[in-house]
Formats: structure tokens, C-alpha cells, sequence
């Protein structure tokens, strides 16, 4: 039988944060992650039972349905690396001719080779290692965030690396928003700050 993957929503939008803010996309979110983050705003993924399970064919059959012309997939959650046999994904879309990026929190298994842009979005320690496979490195801090948390900042030695505000469910936080600000103004430029520019234009 065909490997399925368990996939909670597929849709076409523009990424709305970080380096490539603004670029059309296919998101194809997963189901599952290994962390339990209090102020998780996709809850989605932890609703198991409502995911679907897609095969190769099924997932591409779908991103053709919704976005013919778009060539690149982010893949999301939940956490993408849970899905077993993502390798698999990722070597089959890349023979269809498409530009892979992940947004991950580095747990749960491995960066497949093949994926062209990592998104590390770290929530506990991580090896130096994933930093260095890291493309960009997001911090979602909320308003809450402490002399803790900016000490993570100071730990983080990466090219790119961008501050984001939590939301809140009703949308942007204008505290965090507030506090990133200031901060990647004190990092000297070593921070900049990324946007959910989704949510203030209202699109997925
Ligand atoms: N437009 C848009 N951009 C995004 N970038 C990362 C997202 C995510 O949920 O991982 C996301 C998302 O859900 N929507
Ligand atoms: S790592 Fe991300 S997807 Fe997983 S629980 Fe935390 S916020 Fe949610």
C-alpha cells in the first residue's frame, strides 16, 4: 500500500512571515507535533481524527486543484517532521519541479536533505547543528516574554534571524508586537521583525 500522510488543511496563500513574505504558496499543514505549547494557535493539528490521510497522488492532485501556476509548498503544522517517510514527500515533489521550504521547531525527526528552505522556529535547546541546517530562524515571543527569553537572543548566532510577535486569537497582539519592536531595535540589527502579515490582511 501507498505511504499516506495525515495532513489537517492544504491551501494557497502568500507566506506571511519572514524572508519571504509576500511569495505565493502552497501550505500543506500537518497533523501532530511532539510539543504542547500553551499558546499553540493552530490547534488544528492536534485534532487527529480530523485529519485526512493523502497519498503522493491524492496531495498533488490537490495542490494542482487549488494553485496550478504556484511551484512553491511550505510545509507546516503541527510539526512536518513527525510524518514518517517525509523524505518521500519531498524527494516526489521535487521531481515535479518544486521549491520546498519547512517551518519546524527542530523536534520530532529529521530535515529531510532535499528541502531548499528551513524555517527554525526553536521552543527548547537545540544542537548546533540545526542552526547551521536553519535558512532563517524565528523567535515568536509574546507579550509575557522575559530577561529569559532575551537571553535566547543573545545565544542565537545565525545570518538570519527575525522576532515575532505571538497573536492573539482574536489576531495581532500590539504588545508583542511592541516588545519585538523594541527589541530587534536594541539587538543593533542582528534581529529584524517579522509580521503575520496574514493576519492583517485577513487571508489564511
Ligand atoms: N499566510 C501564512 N503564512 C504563514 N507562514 C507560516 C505559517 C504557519 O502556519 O506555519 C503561515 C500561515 O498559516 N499563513
Ligand atoms: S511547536 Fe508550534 S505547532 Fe507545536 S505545539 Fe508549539 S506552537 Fe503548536
Amino acid at each position: 500500500m501507498s505511504d499516506t500522510y495525515a495532513i489537517c488543511d492544504i491551501f494557497h496563500s502568500i507566506q506571511g512571515e519572514a524572508t519571504h513574505t509576500g511569495l505565493p504558496m502552497v501550505f500543506i499543514r500537518f497533523s501532530g507535533c511532539p510539543l504542547r505549547c500553551s499558546w499553540c494557535d493552530e490547534p488544528l493539528h492536534r485534532q487527529a481524527d480530523k485529519a485526512e490521510h493523502l497519498t503522493l497522488t491524492q496531495l498533488r492532485s490537490r495542490i494542482l486543484e487549488l494553485a496550478p501556476h504556484t511551484t512553491n509548498l511550505l510545509l507546516t503544522g503541527g510539526e512536518p517532521l513527525m510524518a514518517p517517510h517525509l523524505d518521500r514527500l519531498v524527494d516526489y515533489f521535487k521531481d515535479q519541479g518544486y521549491w520546498i521550504a519547512m517551518e519546524t521547531c527542530g523536534e520530532g525527526g529529521e530535515i529531510p536533505a532535499e528541502v531548499d528552505w528551513v524555517t527554525l522556529s526553536p521552543k527548547n535547546q537545540l544542537p548546533q547543528s540545526l542552526y547551521e541546517r536553519a535558512d532563517e530562524v524565528k523567535l515568536v515571543l509574546g507579550a509575557d516574554a522575559d530577561q529569559s527569553d532575551k537571553e535566547r537572543l543573545t545565544q542565537c548566532h545565525h545570518p538570519n534571524l527575525w522576532l515575532q510577535p505571538r497573536a492573539l486569537p482574536t489576531g495581532p497582539d500590539p504588545m508583542a508586537v511592541a516588545l519585538c519592536y523594541r527589541w530587534a531595535l536594541e539587538s543593533g540589527g542582528a534581529w529584524r521583525l517579522s509580521l503575520q502579515t496574514h493576519k492583517y490582511i485577513g487571508v489564511p
